[in-house]
């Protein structure tokens, strides 16, 4: 799998920014290198008592400007590079949402909600740390570094004096190598925990209610408690290997200050160099030493950033399992389906959900799908919806391989609804016009009057505007279902696939919607599974599955003449189990 690069491609397009950034670090820096030279000097006219007012009004001054221009210069680059950092925070969460919504149903039903959220909250922040406060960390202390060096040299300090006290400083790069890949490897672990926790949260908190009334409290604290105690571990893991690294570095930046009085030290005793010599060499060893101090703070970040670097890229190079053609088809002019042979098992499972399904869903016509639940009912939905992929040439709309449909275009064509629609928080009217934006409010009405909820709406005081959701009204499993039906009716697609979707509404209202859909979809095709037979027994052909095969096709009237699960399923449901779901 090819690895989709994240922070090369957007460094790269930011460069000049990133290069202004560096540039001002840069002079600040190399400008705040210059005080310890000018206090050097200060010491050694006061020294030689020829220190006078001017002097020391000269020395203040340039110290001043010296002062003034760093925090110019490195105030900016400072700003620039954390606005980068936001910047590419912004671009990658748009980024990461854009691809969720092309990833399949496979994905999400083997990751949950709160395993993408930590996606898009924790591994891009602490990706974004590693682009802006380490950057200019480490620009800091490198360029900090060098042009000290520099001045130490053009101070007049001998090369082997300064050699020997920033020695114990070369053993930064050895530490960064030996303890850098361990820290990454525990980070990794640290950021896959806090995804399995935040996606237990996410359970947990969403399942709160039922938790309540089954009265399961100690279980699910449990449960959530042990992802807190994996998460604690390891991150405690981490901060052993961290804190080792980060006391080690300043341990080596004491170790060079001592080297520095006692060489120093020795040498101003001498008189090989001057006692200004040896203040500004102290003043440059604490110059360098406290940036190489943060170096350490920077390379966790860093080792941090890299592993949910590493996970964000693998995450973006998911290829969708759904993906389109190389010339992909609109949607063709008929809504006509015929199914050969269709097989299809979901990954891992040990039975196929569909066998040997041979079917027409003939234009025009009005469809009825039962069977007892698990039988493969909205597998098969699923399917014509590309949620899942067919085997070529199983599935054809008016001759074309649904493979070969563009898959916008596809799921454009058809108004799926099914048994517990999912409404957003936002008002009814946006939930109706969900999939059509621009509907004007008569035809938001007529969908609610076709799916029997426009009398319901009209009773809240706030109407089609009335709000949904955690700060909104909440609706009863029949309001909700008739919405989502309206939603899916308004869209007037080519095919329209009820999946159960009045399943919770009662016998009288069922056999109004099933009435006005009758007539709203007249001569369109359309596809009702349900688990009532009054639901579909007046479709033009209704089709019996049972374990994934289709065991009897007629209508509603030849169907009951015939011994079978559809003559079952109706002297049941007569018998007064019509309002629940049979086989369950
Ligand atoms: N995502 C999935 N992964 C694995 N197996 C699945 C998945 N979804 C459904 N199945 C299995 O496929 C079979 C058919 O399920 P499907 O949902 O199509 O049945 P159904 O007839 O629509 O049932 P119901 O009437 O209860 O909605 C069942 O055995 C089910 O457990």
């Amino acid at each position: 799998m090819k690895q989709q690069r994240l922070l090369l491609p957007y460094v790269t397009s930011k460069g000049w920014l990133y290069a202004a950034a560096l540039l001002a670090i840069a002079l600040g820096n190399i400008i705040q290198s210059l005080y310890p030279r000018v206090l050097g000097e200060f010491t050694d006219k006061l020294q030689s008592r020829s220190l006078t007012p001017e002097i020391i009004a000269q020395s203040a001054l340039l110290l001043a400007g010296i002062a003034v221009l760093f925090t110019c210069l490195a105030g900016s680059g400072q700003y620039l590079v954390m606005r980068l950092g936001r910047e590419f925070e912004r671009l990658t969460r748009k980024q990461l949402f854009r691809h969720f919504t092309r990833l399949s149903e496979a994905y999400y039903a083997s990751h949950g909600v709160g395993h993408m959220l930590s996606y898009v909250l924790s591994d891009v922040k602490s990706v974004r740390e590693a682009i802006s406060s380490c950057f200019s960390q480490t620009a800091n202390a490198v360029i900090l570094l060098i042009s000290a060096l520099i001045m130490m040299k053009v101070s007049g300090l001998p090369l082997g004096l300064i050699t020997l006290c920033v020695s114990p400083l070369l053993l930064i790069p050895v530490l960064v190598v030996y303890f850098g890949p361990r820290i990454r490897k525990r980070s990794r672990e640290v950021q896959n925990d806090l995804a399995a926790m935040t996606e237990s949260a996410e359970e947990q908190i969403g399942g709160m209610r039922v938790t309540q009334k089954f009265s399961v409290e100690p279980m699910m604290e449990a449960r959530f408690g042990s992802h807190v105690d994996e998460v604690y571990s390891s991150q405690l893991s981490l901060v052993k290997m961290s804190s080792l690294f980060q006391a080690l570095i300043p341990f080596l930046g004491s170790v060079s200050l001592v080297l520095t009085l006692v060489a120093g030290g020795y040498q101003a005793l001498t008189g090989a160099i001057t006692i200004g010599m040896f203040v500004s060499l102290t003043l440059y060893m604490r110059l360098i030493i406290n940036p190489l101090q943060m170096i350490g703070n920077v390379i966790n970040t860093m080792q941090r950033s890299r592993a949910s670097l590493e996970r964000l890229q693998e995450l973006l190079s998911t290829r969708p399992d759904i993906r389109n053609a190389a010339d992909p088809l609109p949607f063709p002019a008929e809504a006509g389906i015929v199914i050969k042979g269709l097989t299809y098992s979901y990954p891992g499972a040990a039975q196929p959900a569909l066998q040997d399904i041979e079917l027409q869903i003939r234009q025009g016509w009005t469809t009825g799908l039962i069977g007892r639940t698990g039988s493969g009912k909205t597998t098969l939905a699923k399917l014509l919806l590309r949620m899942m992929e067919a085997p070529e040439g199983a599935i054809l709309i008016d001759g074309l391989d649904i493979r070969g449909i563009d898959v916008h275009s596809l799921r454009d064509s058809i108004a799926y609804v099914p048994q517990d629609g999912f409404l957003f928080s936002t008002t009814l009217r946006d939930n109706i016009a969900f999939a059509k934006r621009d509907a004007d409010q008569q035809e938001v009405e007529e969908a609610s009057r076709y799916a029997g909820i426009y009398e319901n709406i009209l009773e809240f005081k706030d109407g089609f505007s009335t709000k949904l959701g955690e700060r909104g009204v909440t609706l009863s499993g029949g309001q909700r279902q008739r919405t989502s039906l309206a939603r899916g009716l308004i869209k007037q697609a080519p095919l329209l696939i009820l999946d159960d979707s009045v399943s919770a509404v009662d016998a009288v209202t069922e056999s109004a919607i099933v009435a006005s859909i009758r007539q709203v979809r007249r001569n369109k095709t359309t596809l009702i599974i349900a688990h009532r037979i009054s639901a579909l027994k007046h479709a033009d052909e209704i089709i019996v599955l049972d374990e994934g095969r289709i065991v009897q096709r007629g209508t509603h009237e030849s169907l009951l003449q015939e011994q079978g699960l559809y003559a079952e399923l109706a002297s049941l449901q007569q018998g007064g189990m019509g309002h629940g779901r049979t086989g369950a």
